[in-house]
């Protein structure tokens, strides 16, 4: 009883938001970008998109370098950051450059390590212990939310796509891939749910696909991706990452986890703004550079927080 009335007055005053409520607000957050999607065209989406994603979007990876720090049992020293910091810069120009040598290659990784990693923010706090049949799991469901939104908007997706790689791909491939991770997912975590190594309510997780379908139905392309990016996955990310460095969810623990990512923050808009600048007179060709670039710095984030997933495990 005691206990439990610390816990509430804790919650009060550290204006503790507990995960139910997280998911609420989520909810009801997607309901009213849904709205907004009804109510303005697709240039005025486009810029919330872009605001959201450069905000929020961009945040949820920019403390990378410090979950890294933290995952290293090593002692951490000023060389130790550094040498960590030389991976961490050689890693993304790495993936700039096999984007420009062999688009179509880092366009599939990039789509099935994305798919993975929405996958694993989705189900690792239902998930009882790791293993090789979670794994698939994530991936099978966050490739399937993937292309419930390409094949909603093929013709926007296809359009990019070609801009990145270079040649048109046929829509049919969107279809196969839902299918396909459809039928794999629901396959994994029915296998899982018998084995109580999931812990999930099917009712609700159709729910979700339902709102999913509907929202990346009416919104464009890039609007219903940063629904999908910031409300779903990088705010239940940014609130799991920020636990894990500060151990509570409060203004203190948000503002200083906003001040160690400032600096990486402000480095990856300005290079994302620049090159949105270059290409301004070309909407789908700067969509393109969009992408390419977002890939750049969500391959090694991707590492970070498996590894970081790993560690809490
Ligand atoms: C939406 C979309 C694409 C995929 C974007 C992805 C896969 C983004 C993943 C971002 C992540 C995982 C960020 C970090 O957390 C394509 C294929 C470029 C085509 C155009 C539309």
């Amino acid at each position: 009883m005691f206990n439990k009335i610390v816990k509430i007055l804790n919650k009060i005053k550290n204006k503790h938001i507990d995960f139910p409520n997280l998911e609420s607000i989520i909810i009801v957050g997607t309901f009213f970008s849904l709205w907004l999607a009804v109510i303005f065209e697709d240039v005025i989406e486009h810029v919330m998109a872009y605001v959201f994603i450069l905000s929020f979007g961009i945040l949820h990876g920019a403390n990378d370098l410090t979950l890294l720090q933290r995952t290293e049992i090593k002692k951490k020293s000023t060389r130790n950051y550094m040498k960590i910091l030389l991976y961490y810069v050689l890693f993304v120009f790495g993936s700039v450059l096999i984007f420009y040598l062999v688009p179509s290659l880092a366009l599939v990784v990039f789509v099935l390590f994305s798919g993975y990693h929405f996958g694993e923010q989705h189900f690792i706090s239902k998930t009882i212990s790791a293993s090789f049949k979670t794994n698939v799991l994530y991936f099978a469901y966050g490739t399937f939310i993937l292309f419930l939104l390409f094949n909603s908007n093929n013709l926007a997706t296809s359009e990019i796509i070609k801009n990145i790689i270079g040649y048109s791909i046929p829509i049919s491939v969107f279809k196969v891939g839902l299918l396909l991770s459809g039928v794999i997912s629901v396959a994994f975590s029915l296998i899982l749910v018998l084995k109580n190594e999931l812990k999930i309510n099917p009712i609700k997780e159709l729910f979700f696909l339902g709102i999913f379908f509907v929202v990346f139905k009416t919104a464009s392309l890039l609007w219903g991706f940063a629904i999908y990016f910031i409300l779903w996955h990088s705010i239940p990310s940014l609130y799991d990452q920020i636990f894990f460095l500060h151990g509570q969810i409060n203004k203190r623990s948000f503002r200083s986890f906003v001040v160690t990512s400032f600096p990486y923050w402000l480095i990856s808009v300005a290079g994302l703004l620049f090159l949105l600048f270059l290409f301004r007179d070309n909407l789908e060709k700067s969509l393109a550079f969009f992408f390419s670039f977002l890939a750049a710095i969500t391959f090694p984030h991707v590492l970070v927080i498996k590894r970081l997933n790993q560690n809490q495990n």
